[in-house]
C-alpha cells in the first residue's frame, strides 16, 4: 500500500492538546502542547510519572474510541491521517495502527477463544475472510510469542496473565501494521519472552520498516529497541532525545531525571 503523499513521517503531533471529559465538572486537559515526530521504521518511547498522559496520548493517536477523550488543540497526524477529524480516514488510521491498550491482556472478552481474539482486527472488517489463511497467520504469531499451538482454542481464563499479555501483543500484530502503538507491551512477560516479543518488533523494522510508539518506564527497553525518548509529566514534554543518556531537558524537568536514568 503506497504512502499518502503527506506521510514522510509516520506521526507528526504539532502543539497537540488532549482533554478528558470530567467526570461532572470542567474538561480535564491530560496533554498539553506536545510536538514530536516518529519517523518511518523508528522507535519512540514515551516515559514519564504515572498520570502524566502517556496513555491518553497513546490513544488518541491510535484511533481508540474511548468517549470523552478527544484532540482540542494543535493538531497530530499518524500516517498523514489527521487524527482530530479523520472522518471517513478513521477506518484507514485504525487499519494502519496496531494498538495495544494499557492493561489490554486483562481485559479479554472471555467468551471468545485466543485464535477469535487474534484473528478479530481481520475478521471484523472482512467476514469472507480466508479461514485457512487466517489460522496459518495467527498459527506464525503463536510460534512467534512462544506460545503453544493448542492456545488458539483456549479461552482467556485458561491462560496465564504472561499469556494474555502475548495474545493482545499479536492482536496488535496480525494486520502488519505501518505502526505498533503499545502501552507498556512487555508487562507480565519473563525474560525469555520478552525477548521474543523484542524481536517481533525489530523483524518487523527489519523487513517493511515498521515504528514503534511505545509507553515504558524501563530504561533497558529503550535501549534494546534503540528508541527515541519522550519524557512527559503532567501532560507536558519535560525531556526529548535519543535513548536516556543524550536527553535534552527543560528546566524544570531536570528534577525528574532520576525517573528514566538508571
Ligand atoms: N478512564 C479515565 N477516566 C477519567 N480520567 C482518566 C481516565 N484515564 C485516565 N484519566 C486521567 O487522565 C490523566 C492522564 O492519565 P493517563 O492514564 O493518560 O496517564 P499515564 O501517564 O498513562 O498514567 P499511568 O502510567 O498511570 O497509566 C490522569 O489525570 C488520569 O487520572
Amino acid at each position: 500500500m503506497p504512502h499518502p503523499p503527506d506521510a514522510d513521517v509516520a506521526i507528526r503531533t504539532s502543539d497537540l492538546s488532549i482533554a478528558r471529559a470530567g467526570r461532572g465538572g470542567p474538561d480535564v486537559r491530560v496533554i498539553d502542547g506536545v510536538s514530536f515526530a516518529l519517523s518511518h521504521g523508528g522507535t519512540l518511547a514515551v516515559m514519564g510519572p504515572t498520570g502524566s498522559g502517556k496513555s491518553s496520548l497513546l490513544a488518541v493517536l491510535a484511533g481508540a474510541d474511548e468517549p470523552g477523550l478527544g484532540v482540542v488543540g494543535g493538531s497530530a497526524h499518524v500516517e498523514g491521517i489527521a487524527v482530530r477529524r479523520a472522518g471517513r480516514a478513521h477506518r484507514t488510521l485504525t487499519y494502519l495502527t496496531g494498538y495495544l491498550p494499557q492493561t489490554a491482556g486483562a481485559r479479554l472478552p472471555a467468551r471468545m477463544t485466543v485464535a477469535e481474539v487474534i484473528g478479530e482486527p481481520i475478521t471484523s472488517r472482512d467476514r469472507r475472510v480466508n479461514q485457512r489463511a487466517l489460522a496459518v497467520r495467527v498459527a506464525t504469531l503463536l510460534d512467534e510469542l512462544m506460545l503453544p499451538l493448542g492456545a488458539a482454542a483456549k479461552y482467556p481464563y485458561e491462560l496465564s496473565a504472561g499469556m494474555r499479555q502475548r495474545v493482545v501483543f499479536a492482536r496488535a500484530l496480525v494486520l502488519q501494521p505501518r505502526i505498533l502503538i503499545a502501552d507498556e507491551p512487555f508487562s507480565n512477560m519473563d525474560v525469555e519472552v520478552r525477548r521474543a516479543a523484542r524481536n517481533a518488533i525489530l523483524r518487523r523494522r527489519q523487513a517493511y520498516g515498521m515504528s514503534a510508539l511505545i509507553v515504558t518506564n524501563e530504561a533497558e527497553v529503550v535501549r534494546e529497541l534503540a528508541a527515541d525518548v519522550l519524557v512527559l509529566r503532567g501532560g507536558h514534554t519535560i525531556a526529548y532525545g535519543r535513548g536516556t543518556d543524550e536527553l535534552l531537558w527543560t528546566p524544570s524537568g531536570e528534577a525528574d531525571r532520576r525517573l528514566v536514568v538508571s
